[in-house]
């Protein structure tokens, strides 16, 4: 596409030359020029685009969009007042604005999304959709998969993973959209079919603040969702009824809403719930019937989970047997509520709990069938929001025999101040500290008797841990089977 066609799309923008290069990449990170690009400067959080202008050109950028006007250039520059909204308006038109001819689903909330998104998936698997899928786990085009940095991806990504989908013949794609995403306008351009909201507690407060402000990135999408009435193409709002912030996204959107939910009454409900160590069942309410359903996951947060993945597949037209068969089928996600199993006699789980509302949940689940002691190994991630390390360390010395404080990803913290941080919630409690992780879960697996349940709680699926700047590999499943093999055999 020629420069000046794709500028046809930006509104308000100044150009320094007539000249019209043909742009054959559009690229936000200088380290991935090639020759024809396009290359947008975003002032980020760390560094400045800005300075990496000359890099690109050397590179073999033909042109730069930027926020200021740049000396010793010879390629033309365009002046815009807000790189990252031109940058998201370019990636839509340049890649064909993918999200127009697709199913999109878009799943928001502070826990449950990865679930979630995951049991859309395979609802549309088992109804033969080809799917896509976006998250915090990996981006996923059919069955390949690629590793991504962020939950959801800037707007280039996005869009250009949209297009892969559609080049790949990808009619439904089911995405996590962050509260930060939702902030910085990640996803502008993005034509969601379905907004689902799981729920909304504490979790990175460093970033957004207050949990007004936070409710309020997450109120956005469903604030954009088709604010028009186009009877050919309803858009649908699917609502935590148990939620309060559903209400209020009820009034921010024009959207059609269909609600879910387990103590209020809404479209989809859960009754008649009878909960084991293995599975849970219940009765699905729906507006087209009610039917008896066993799923393999425990806990009421799962239901929730389920609920909302139902209601997403209703308001995508998948019919109720097809759905009933996925979710009876599913058996989980990585890395969430997983059992680790090396012939113990206890229970070892691997789960991603790092947020006080979802760590209470854990252990409050565990606690329904655990047979002996709880262990529970957790830390709270460095950089990240300080307020609910104190909230975490005192939600495992609630509900935990033997709480274990360690460390998570400590990043560019100090661990040990990290665990200054845990100690503050809890005062004359017993709990122990071990700092190194991989120690901690040995000390909980040489330490556990027959019916005692190890929670190993926060980092799930990941395969790494972050200390300073270096990542190391790191698999909590699999240094806990090592300890179980140690103790064992
Ligand atoms: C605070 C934040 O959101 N930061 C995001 C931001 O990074 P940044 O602003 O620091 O970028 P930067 O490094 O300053 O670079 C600025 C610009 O210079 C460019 N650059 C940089 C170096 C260079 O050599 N050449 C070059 O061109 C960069 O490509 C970029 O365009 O832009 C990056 C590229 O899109 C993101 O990967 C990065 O997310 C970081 C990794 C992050 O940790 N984000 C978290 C807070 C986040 O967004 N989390 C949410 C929610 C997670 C959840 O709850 O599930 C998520 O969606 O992931
Ligand atoms: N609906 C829910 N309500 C509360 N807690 C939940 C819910 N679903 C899952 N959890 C807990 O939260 C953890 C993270 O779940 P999941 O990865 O699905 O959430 P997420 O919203 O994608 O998280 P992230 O923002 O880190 O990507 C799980 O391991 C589990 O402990
Ligand atoms: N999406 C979350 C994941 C946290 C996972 C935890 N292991 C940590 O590193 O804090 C975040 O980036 O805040
Ligand atoms: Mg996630």
């Amino acid at each position: 596409m020629k420069l000046n066609e794709l500028l046809t799309y930006l509104h308000e923008h100044e150009i320094d030359t007539k000249e019209n290069p043909m742009i054959t990449s559009i690229e936000m990170d200088s380290r991935e020029i090639k020759k024809g690009s396009l290359f947008i400067c975003i002032n980020g959080y760390t560094v400045d685009g800005h300075d990496y202008a000359r890099k690109a050109q050397e590179s073999g950028a033909v042109a730069i969009l930027a926020e200021r006007p740049l000396d010793d250039l010879q390629i033309p520059v365009v002046l815009v007042k807000d790189s990252k909204r031109a940058m998201a308006v370019l990636a839509d038109i340049y890649y064909g604005q993918p999200t127009h001819n697709m199913h999109l689903i878009g799943v928001t909330g502070t826990n449950g999304k990865t679930t979630t998104t995951h049991i859309i998936e395979k609802i549309l698997n088992v109804a033969n959709k080809k799917t896509g899928l976006i998250g915090t786990m990996y981006i996923k085009i059919a069955d390949e998969l690629k590793h991504v940095k962020n939950t959801t991806p800037e707007s280039l990504t996005l869009q250009k993973t949209f297009h892969d989908m559609r080049e790949k013949e990808v009619t439904h794609a089911i995405m996590e959209v962050s509260s930060h995403a939702l902030h910085i306008g990640r996803i502008h351009g993005c034509d969601f079919n379905v907004a689902v909201f799981t729920n909304l507690t504490q979790d990175h407060l460093d970033y957004h603040k207050t949990m007004e402000s936070y409710k309020y990135a997450k109120g956005l999408l469903f604030a954009q969702l088709g604010n028009r009435f186009d009877h050919e193409d309803v858009k649908i709002a699917v609502l935590n009824a148990d939620e309060e912030a559903s209400e209020e996204f009820i009034k921010m959107t024009a959207a059609k809403i269909l609600t879910y939910g387990i103590e209020t009454c809404a479209d989809v409900m859960a009754k008649k719930i009878n909960m084991t160590s293995k599975g849970t069942e219940f009765d699905l309410v729906t507006p087209v019937g009610t039917k008896k359903v066993t799923i393999n996951m425990v806990g009421k947060f799962s239901i929730y989970n389920v609920l909302a993945s139902v209601s997403a597949c209703l308001a995508s037209s998948i019919d109720i047997d097809t759905i009933i068969q996925a979710i009876e089928a599913m058996e989980g996600v990585r890395g969430r509520f997983e059992l680790v199993d090396g012939g113990q006699d206890f229970t070892v789980i691997v789960d991603y709990a790092h947020t006080p509302d979802s760590l209470e949940n854990v252990l409050q689940t565990i606690k329904q069938f655990a047979e002996g002691k709880i262990f529970c190994v957790v830390g709270c991630g460095g950089d990240r929001d300080k307020t609910k390390r104190p909230l975490m360390a005192k939600i495992a010395t609630e509900y935990s025999d033997e709480p274990i404080f360690t460390s998570d990803n400590p990043r560019s913290e100090d661990p040990s101040m990290i665990l200054q941080d845990m100690e503050a919630g809890v005062s004359g409690e017993h709990y122990h500290l071990i700092s190194n992780r991989e120690k901690a879960i040995h000390f909980a697996i040489e330490h556990a008797k027959k019916g005692d349940v190890i929670l190993i709680a926060g980092k799930g699926h990941e395969t790494y841990q972050i200390i300073g700047n270096e990542t190391f590999d790191f698999d909590d499943k699999e240094i806990a089977l090592k300890a179980i093999n140690n103790r064992y055999y």
